[in-house]
């Protein structure tokens, strides 16, 4: 058995907001003077017990408070790239939440300008291409999103992709049509949140009005045969992210996750952290996980590392590299 963690491999479902763990969270509360209900590391991480989505939504949301300028955002994103280059990680598409921000006083810039410092100087430092994929509220007005996105001005040209992330049920990705249009209609790549705790219908939804390039945990699909018969066919990359579904109590325990039948049914899945702060471990350690629960072996960890390449936001040429630092790792004993 190889080690895990040297695959090389990308991450395409991490929202850097995910990333903030609580000890970067009180020295940010500090620095700010910002007041967050838990006073420490250890209380704070007892939180981390959550019901399901929108129980982890309120402590995400509450949490990422803290960030307040370009330089929290920066050292937020470098903390996460440390991190995830000893994890195998070679390339990130990033997710990131402006409307949480905004909302609290936030000018978007500097959300912007903060992360997208920290992933230039990972590029020369630790050899980790990156995208942004601003992402939006599904539970904030459609209308809201479409503002920001219109809003956006020079900003426009720092992203590279639009995602839909927040609270799924009865806030379905139909009601993001038009927001959908006009990003894909300015060249961004598109991606959305669907069939996660939400059911089939809103993954179908997400493909069919949406027209998104990559359905975001879509693990749902399952209970619809004709429907992963057609992402089969038409090769819809699902990022899947098996310690966020436990955590999140989409599924019972890891040794139940389905990730590694969905690879024996032909669907082109990959492994992703999602809120690696808050649901225990970084992309490594999914892989890791999967292996000490389903006995993942080293030929599904390496499909499911060249899936992530392919899936990926990366050029052409990057993905051409990545490849060959896997078929490295494959040969290597
Ligand atoms: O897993 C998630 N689902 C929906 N919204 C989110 N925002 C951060 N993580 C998530
Ligand atoms: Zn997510």
């Amino acid at each position: 058995m190889k080690d895990l963690y040297t695959l090389p491999k990308a991450e395409l479902h991490l929202h850097i907001e995910g990333t903030l763990e609580p000890e970067l969270a009180l020295e940010l509360a500090a620095k700010n003077g910002v007041e967050l209900p838990h006073g420490s590391v250890e209380e704070l991480r007892r939180q981390y017990d959550f019901e399901d989505l929108s129980s982890f939504l309120d402590l995400y949301y509450a949490t990422m408070s803290v960030l307040r300028e370009a330089a929290d955002f920066e050292a937020l994103t470098a903390a996460y790239l440390r991190r995830a280059a000893a994890q195998g990680l070679r390339h990130v598409d990033v997710f990131f939440d402006p409307q949480a921000h905004v909302s609290r006083g936030v000018p978007v810039e500097a959300v912007i300008t903060g992360i997208r410092t920290a992933l230039d100087a990972a590029r020369a430092e630790l050899g980790i291409t990156s995208t942004l994929v601003m992402c939006f509220l599904r539970d904030r007005p459609a209308a809201e999103a479409l503002a920001l996105l219109e809003s956006l001005g020079d900003q426009l040209g720092r992203i590279d992709g639009i995602g839909l992330d927040s609270a799924e049920v009865g806030h379905p990705p139909a009601l993001f049509a038009e927001v959908y249009d006009r990003a894909r209609a300015a060249g961004l790549h598109v991606v959305a949140h669907a069939g996660e705790e939400a059911g089939p219908d809103y993954v179908r939804e997400a493909l069919d009005v949406l027209r998104v390039e990559r359905v975001d945990h879509g693990i749902q699909c399952l209970q619809d045969p004709a429907l992963v018969e057609r992402l089969v066919a038409e090769r819809v990359p699902l990022t899947v992210c098996p310690f966020s579904n436990v955590r999140l109590r989409v599924v019972g325990e890891l040794a139940d996750h389905p990730v590694l039948r969905m690879l024996e049914l032909g669907l082109f899945v990959s492994v992703n952290s999602d809120d690696p702060a808050y649901f225990g471990g970084y992309v490594g350690d999914n892989f890791q996980g999967l292996r000490d629960a389903l006995g993942l072996t080293d030929e599904q960890a390496e499909t499911l590392a060249r899936n992530s390449v392919d899936a990926s936001f990366a050029t052409e040429e990057r993905k051409r590299a990545l490849r060959a630092e896997i078929d490295a790792w494959s040969r290597a004993r």
